[in-house]
């Protein structure tokens, strides 16, 4: 293996998570090295996070986001929060400024060691999202799965949260959904040209919900940061919940919750939660070849 890269494989609420450290170098982890590293059970994860160089005066770094299936994704709350623990464990600081594809964001890690970061504002323009077709209200859009008369799923709120989401609301246990069936059908849904991120959400008091998400690249996942914000943005926005709201992560592991603030004053929205550190390695970011350290054990390939 040659030209190696450090990178640490991480939990943000069961959301599997590799942040890879790619700081110095001019290259990017390729799609095929991601697509290399989730075919192997030892590393396979739901997002890639990797370090870059920062690109912009007043940031500590550029992250470039990676889906399992290789694309490209804006935004990942859960993967922000593996990055400021890593980032905070090798230099001690607790503040970072990120700058993605979609924007600047701000995390901080707090004394208790959960790490909050400020995904920015939401953005509801149908055209933004984007929808293919316009909506004046994107909080209930037209858009509905199963017999016509009778459908298991309908109207959800569209909204970015520098990713694109649908959340669908239930009235009964998100777990008792087929979302394994109903979810790549959504997220490819002809309604959503840069395909979806799908979530289903019950509220469960007006400051409580539960989620479970359908990820855009990733499929099931245990978790999902940024559906979490828009589900308690899109709940807030719709008067079913207040603007600060206990997100259950319906299959975190171990349960855990998020809280996420949808603040008033400037209309950011604040995620709070865990992070946890697995193991580290070592990883070729043009194949994915790899292997842990400590130990003899290496990526087949
Ligand atoms: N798990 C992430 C979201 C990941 C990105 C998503 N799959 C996309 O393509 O938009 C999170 O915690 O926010």
């Amino acid at each position: 293996m040659s030209a190696t890269v450090e990178f640490a494989r991480m939990n943000g609420l069961g959301n599997k998570i590799l942040v890879v450290d790619m700081r110095g170098r001019p290259d990017k982890v390729t799609p095929a090295a991601a697509i290399a590293l989730n075919a192997d059970p030892q590393t396979e994860f739901d997002q890639i996070m990797a370090i870059h160089d920062p690109k912009a005066d007043g940031t500590d770094a550029f992250i470039d986001i990676l889906n399992s299936d290789g694309s490209k994704a804006q935004a990942c709350g859960n993967g922000t929060r593996c990055v400021v623990q890593a980032l905070a464990a090798e230099t001690g600081r607790k503040a970072f400024t990120f700058q993605t594809v979609a924007g600047i964001l701000n995390a901080v890690e707090h004394e208790d060691g959960t790490i909050s970061v400020d995904m920015g504002r939401p953005v509801f323009d149908w055209d933004k999202i984007p929808l293919v077709e316009e909506f004046h209200d994107t909080s209930r859009i037209e858009l509905q799965i199963g017999p016509i008369d009778n459908p298991v799923l309908h109207s959800p709120s569209a909204m970015s949260m520098g990713n694109p989401h649908a959340i669908f609301w239930v009235d009964r246990d998100v777990m008792s959904y087929d979302l394994a069936r109903f979810g790549p059908l959504l997220e490819n849904h002809p309604m959503f040209p840069e395909r979806a991120n799908i979530t289903l959400a019950q509220v469960t008091s007006p400051t409580s919900m539960t989620t479970r998400t359908w990820e855009r690249g990733a499929g099931l996942t245990l978790a999902c940061g940024s559906a979490a914000c828009s589900a308690a943005v899109s709940a807030a926005r719709t008067g079913r919940t207040g603007r600060m709201v206990t997100i259950n992560v319906a299959s975190a592991k171990p349960p855990a919750t998020l809280s996420i603030e949808w603040r008033e004053r400037d209309d950011h929205v604040i995620m709070t939660g865990p992070a946890e550190w697995k193991w580290s390695g070592r990883l070729d970011p043009s194949t994915g070849l790899w292997s842990r350290d400590g130990t003899q054990e290496a990526g087949a390939r």
